[in-house]
């Protein structure tokens, strides 16, 4: 590890989409196939080490936002940052991303050197682009870009709308294609904000199983932030919890529970267990 300074080189920021939602606690759910189990999980992995990070407020002063934010992305597998509604996940991501520099602390220089993409909660694609052309954006200019935007909008069933543009979608179709931009890139490291907010949660459901599936398809490490302790525990491996700003890592707790078997009854069960562990921080 070294500290990252702002001569950091990172590769370009193929993708910037945003999508998202909140996982009912009376919703039945089947478990969702895909995605490698935490068992098979690599080490190795990325490490992040913020000792502190400070905001300005409105009269100059610095509020303390990280203090002490170190934890582990190991390689190939999906972690869930959950914390109190601005304790300072955002920042993390920003951080993480390459977008923020002003900080004291290391962050591996192996994620600098990876190629990202990033999915927001706003889809943010270009409206004034179609969808096919919003995908391409993130892609070199090679002789196969036709054929990759294809294949992506295919693989998140948008195979016929690549000539709409984004004014003509549904949010869960924004979504969808925003989570083709972001897997067409291949990227080595996914950041997902919030990425199923203010969907319904059928379709937030559909959209986690289908992130599930293109990951078991293209490996890479994902980090997703999220305040929905049950969408965390049906997706990831495992969960850091943060404190109250300034937020520290209160825990890293690994997901007992294959993937085949989290269902509503076994997700709603780790939920209660962390919950009575973490009151502050896991709110049912
Ligand atoms: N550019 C900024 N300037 C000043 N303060 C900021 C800035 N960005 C964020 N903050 C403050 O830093 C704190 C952490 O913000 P951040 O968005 O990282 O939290 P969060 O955990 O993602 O919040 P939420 O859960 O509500 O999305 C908040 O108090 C926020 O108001």
């Amino acid at each position: 590890m070294c500290v990252r300074s702002s001569a950091t080189r990172w590769r370009s920021w193929p993708s910037c989409s945003w999508w998202s939602s909140s996982l009912s606690n009376r919703s039945r759910l089947a478990p969702i196939a895909g995605g490698p189990d935490p068992s098979e999980a690599p080490v190795d992995g990325y490490s992040v080490d913020i000792r502190t990070k400070a905001h300005r407020d409105a009269d100059g002063r610095a509020v303390a936002v990280l203090d002490g934010l170190a934890f582990t992305m190991p390689h190939g597998t999906f972690t869930a940052l959950i914390g109190p509604s601005g304790c300072g996940k955002t920042t993390t991501l920003r951080i993480l991303t390459g977008l923020d520099t002003d900080f004291a602390g290391t962050v591996d220089p192996a994620l600098g050197e990876a190629r990202i993409a990033v999915a927001f909660q706003e889809p943010r694609l270009l409206p004034w682009r179609t969808v096919a052309d919003n995908v391409a954006l993130a892609l070199p200019d090679e002789a196969d870009k036709a054929a990759r935007v294809a294949a992506a909008l295919e693989d998140v069933g948008l195979g016929g709308l690549g000539e709409r543009f984004p004014a003509e979608l549904s949010l869960g179709q924004a979504r969808r294609a925003a989570l083709a931009r972001a897997f067409a890139v291949k990227p080595d490291v996914l950041y997902l904000d919030e990425p199923f907010v203010s969907l319904d949660e059928t379709s937030a459901q559909n959209l986690r199983a289908l992130l599930l599936s293109l990951w078991a398809r293209n490996p890479m490490t994902i980090l997703m932030v999220t305040h929905n302790v049950r969408e965390a525990i049906q997706l990831a491996d495992q969960i850091v919890l943060l404190s109250e700003r300034p937020a520290h890592v209160v825990d890293v707790v690994s997901v007992p529970l294959a993937r085949n078997s989290r269902d509503s009854e076994a997700i709603s069960g780790f939920a209660a267990t962390l919950s009575r562990k973490y009151p502050t921080i896991v709110a049912l």
